[in-house]
């Protein structure tokens, strides 16, 4: 086994956005990504898309009860090399876009271990988020085959759509296949055939990268993000009752409104992923900005924990305190800490790049640097989305 493959799992997961149907919202569309409100009176965005979040079952042995996006372990079925008799141009890239930026480790890792699939990182992660979505929600992400047989994906440039109705089974089959392809994620392949369809690999872009601190002895991913729009309604979604127990289309404001209320917990990375959506009121915008930007790639997050007198911090790449040799696996057991307060911290740095946690639902994101790779940072939010939990980047 890859040493790397001792300390973690490797994972993929979604930002399924849906909606950006109806008439533009408000005004707040005219905000241009990338350009970071400074200030902290601007009106609060009107999203016109809502964003998947799924409740993790209070018995899952790893961050139970919180709302994550759709996602989990890959599977040696994702990495099959029966996927290429499906896709429609071979591989390195099977119809992706190229990336000209970095590649994180979880998109070069060597795949012998795996049985040596001929199956890019690339496309096997993106099945893997697809087949996980379709498990935990029941929403099918896939694209449909051509005529001859041959699979012919939308790939323009616009956001996706999911098959019309009338290319799926009846609901209580499509359901049997769910069961099926929980117990087995192998089936998802023979689902693919049985539909003539593809997953729509060519609707996720890549997003981030986040691998799970290191220290805490527990459980750890190091998960692929991508960003999937859908320039549709949010289709029906539902939970299965044992791994994911609620699903919840919201928008990212809402979400986080409701994370400061503490009516749902949601976990630091993807907290930052939230605060990141919402520099994008429109779904066009959104979707414009992550297929653009995908070309960049990303660089590996995994955050470094700042222990203080009254909180704690995770320290973020970039950061004037994230370590030049960071302890991946954690068998160093090197661990950051202060007497100071972590008001005091943050007043001493001058090259921010971290998120300050003081109570699980008090949360703040610090970033005066610019993001890497043409992406972008988290919006502060304004006064009316509330101050007690704020993400607050400083430019
Ligand atoms: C009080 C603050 C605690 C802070 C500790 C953390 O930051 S935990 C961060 C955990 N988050 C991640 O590792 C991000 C990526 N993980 C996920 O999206 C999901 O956990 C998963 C990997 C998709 C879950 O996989 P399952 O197989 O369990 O569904
Ligand atoms: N009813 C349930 N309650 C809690 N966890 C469940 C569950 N049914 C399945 N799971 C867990 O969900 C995980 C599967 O996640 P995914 O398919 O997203 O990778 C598995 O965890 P383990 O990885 O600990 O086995 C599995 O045990
Ligand atoms: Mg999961």
């Amino acid at each position: 086994m890859n040493s790397r493959l001792r300390h973690w799992r490797e994972a993929a997961t979604v930002l399924l956005a849906a909606g950006g149907v109806g008439p533009a919202c408000g005004g707040a569309s005219a905000r241009l990504p990338g350009a970071l409100a400074s200030s902290s009176s601007s009106p609060p965005p009107s999203f016109d898309y809502e964003l998947l979040l799924l409740r993790r079952s209070a018995g899952s042995g790893f961050m139970p009860g919180a709302y994550v996006f759709p996602g989990g372990t890959v599977d040696a079925a994702d990495f099959s090399a029966e996927w290429l008799q499906l896709l429609p141009e071979p591989p390195p890239r099977c119809g992706l876009g190229p990336v000209k930026g970095p590649r994180a480790p979880l998109f070069a890792t060597e795949r012998s271990e795996l049985g040596g699939s001929p199956l890019p990182g690339d496309v096997a992660f993106r099945i893997c988020a697809i087949r996980e979505t379709f498990e935990e929600a029941g929403v099918l992400l896939l694209a449909p085959a051509a005529e001859g047989g041959r699979p012919g994906p939308a790939c323009d440039g616009s956001p996706a759509r999911l098959l019309p109705a009338e290319r799926l089974p009846p609901a209580s089959e499509l359901a049997e296949w769910r069961r099926r392809v929980q117990r087995q994620p192998g089936a998802f392949l023979q689902l693919c055939r049985h539909l003539r369809c593809v997953p729509n690999i060519w609707a996720l872009h890549e997003w981030s990268n986040w691998l799970t601190p290191a220290g805490r002895g527990g459980r750890r991913f190091d998960t692929a993000f991508y960003l999937c729009c859908l320039g549709q309604s949010p289709p029906p979604a539902s939970h299965d009752q044992a791994e994911v127990t609620a699903c919840k289309w919201t928008k990212p404001s809402e979400a986080i409104e409701l994370f400061k209320s503490q009516d749902i917990w949601i976990p630091p990375p993807q907290f930052y992923e939230l605060c990141r959506l919402c520099n994008f009121p429109s779904l066009r915008d959104l979707h414009r900005f992550g297929f653009e930007r995908a070309v960049e790639g990303c660089e590996r997050w995994m955050p470094v924990l700042l222990i203080a007198s009254d909180g704690f911090m995770q320290i973020l790449p970039g950061d004037e305190l994230y370590p030049e040799d960071p302890d991946f696996t954690g068998e160093r057991k090197l661990t950051l800490s202060t007497n100071k307060k972590t008001e005091d911290v943050l007043k001493e740095a001058i090259r921010l790049h971290r998120v300050v946690i003081q109570d699980l639902n008090k949360i703040a994101i610090h970033v005066n640097i610019p993001s890497k790779y043409k992406h972008i940072n988290p919006l502060p939010l304004d006064s009316k989305m509330g101050n007690s939990t704020d993400c607050s980047s400083k430019l």
